[in-house]
């Protein structure tokens, strides 16, 4: 490695090592390394709340364009990370251990989605130090909360005036590790409903058979939920659709068992593009129904259609002219990029979206297994390091897009 890359990836491990997990993020840790970093590099920063107690900072970074009236480019990535468990990791998820022989560094939020600031800022250096000035101006910004929902974070923030000020125009957000040399490109998000159906039924004694019990009741529909979840896996593992085209459904987000009342939570997850009245449907009349002593609850977490009333997705083809700016700089930089996809979870981008505004998912890890959420979460040094490159490219494409 260079002296830079070695620096790059030091500082890499740095930020890695800021506990940012849930319960208790360290936004004030994240924010104390970030900014300065930010401000090494020339740009502009800000700090934002949405929260009276101004513990969830939202951090604004900023290269201002040479043409400020042009619509601005946003890159987004979230502060906050999921839990980790020690006792199952090789190395401790928040000591960022770089493994010398495979290069492999490990820790929580390794791939989602700490690399990415890094990464976004490590671009900007190169591009400065080349002598690249931006047309558009380009926003980085660095929220809390996406891992729980983003209510106090992104969701506020693309509703806030300071928001509607930046006038942007596109932005690129976390996207998912590739396991083959195509990168990988996500144009919506899929939905997340969760649904508590509770039963109630006849008491009696655990010895005597009798109908009606609630646990009874409430098998009748985990039975029949599960009936529809093997058929919208079947359709995955049969390749016909990717694994963000079908509607996931996974038991257990809840479980509270009584003699008269029993109760189960499900993970719902629609694609876009989903009849979802037609699921409505099924679950009044098929899953949860009333005759069976069962009455159900469904959170709708966040929005189902843009401000057009149309599936929140951003077009991949000619209509969207970000796109093919995009593909073009992807090719520049000499990667292939797959089929786009819907993913399968959820990240702020829907937020943004759903305002009408371009917006695509991407990470720059391919040959990775995605470990995401997972134990022993890593990223290998050269494909952290060619993210940066990556970036250049990208960063040097959008900003000087005139269209
Ligand atoms: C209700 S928003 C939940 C957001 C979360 N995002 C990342 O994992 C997810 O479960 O997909
Ligand atoms: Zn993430
Ligand atoms: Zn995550």
């Amino acid at each position: 490695f260079t002296e830079l890359e070695t620096a790059q990836i030091g500082r890499f491990q740095d930020y890695l090592r800021i506990h940012t997990a849930h319960p208790s993020p360290d936004y004030a840790g994240a924010a104390a390394f970030l900014l300065p970093y930010a401000a090494s590099l020339g740009l502009h920063t800000t700090t934002l709340h949405f929260t009276p107690c101004k513990s969830k900072p939202l951090l604004l970074l900023t290269w201002p364009g040479t043409d400020p009236s042009l619509p601005s480019v946003l890159l987004n990535s979230h502060l906050d990370s999921v839990p980790a468990e020690p006792e199952h990791w090789l190395h401790p998820p928040f000591a960022a251990h770089h493994d010398t022989g495979g290069g492999r560094i490990y820790a929580r939020g390794a791939q989602d989605d700490k690399c990415l600031p890094i990464q976004y800022l490590e671009a900007i250096r190169g591009l400065r130090d080349a002598g690249f000035a931006p047309a558009r101006t380009l926003h980085i910004s660095l929220v809390p909360d996406e891992e729980i929902s983003g209510a106090d974070g992104f969701e506020k923030f693309a509703r806030s005036e300071e928001f509607r000020e930046l006038n942007v125009g596109f932005m690129l957000d976390e996207g998912q590790a590739s396991v083959n040399d195509e990168f990988r490109v996500f144009y919506g998000d899929r939905l997340v409903w969760r649904l508590i159906v509770k039963a109630t039924g006849a008491p009696g004694h655990g010895s005597r058979m009798f109908d009606g019990a609630a646990v009874e009741n409430l098998m009748d529909c985990v039975e029949t939920i599960a009936g529809f979840r093997d058929a919208q896996f079947g359709l995955v593992k049969a390749g016909l659709r990717g694994p963000g085209e079908v509607v996931s459904v996974n038991p257990g987000f809840v479980m509270n068992m009584q003699p008269s009342e029993a109760e189960v939570g499900f993970d719902f997850r629609l694609p876009p593009t989903e009849d979802v009245e037609h699921i409505i449907r099924r679950i009044k009349e098929e899953w949860a129904p009333a005759h069976k002593n069962l009455i159900h609850e469904l959170m709708i977490k966040g929005p189902m259609q843009d401000v057009a009333g149309r599936p929140i997705v951003t077009p991949t083809n000619a209509s969207n002219p970000w796109w093919s700016v995009f593909e073009q700089a992807i090719i520049s930089a000499g990667g292939k990029l797959a089929k786009p996809e819907i993913l399968s979870s959820t990240t702020d981008s829907r937020f943004i979206r759903q305002l009408g505004i371009p917006a695509l998912g991407f990470s720059p890890m391919t040959n990775t297994p995605i470990l995401l959420h997972d134990h022993n979460e890593f990223l290998e040094d050269k494909v952290f390091l060619r993210g940066i490159k990556v970036y250049e490219h990208i960063i040097r494409a959008l900003s000087s897009f005139k269209g």
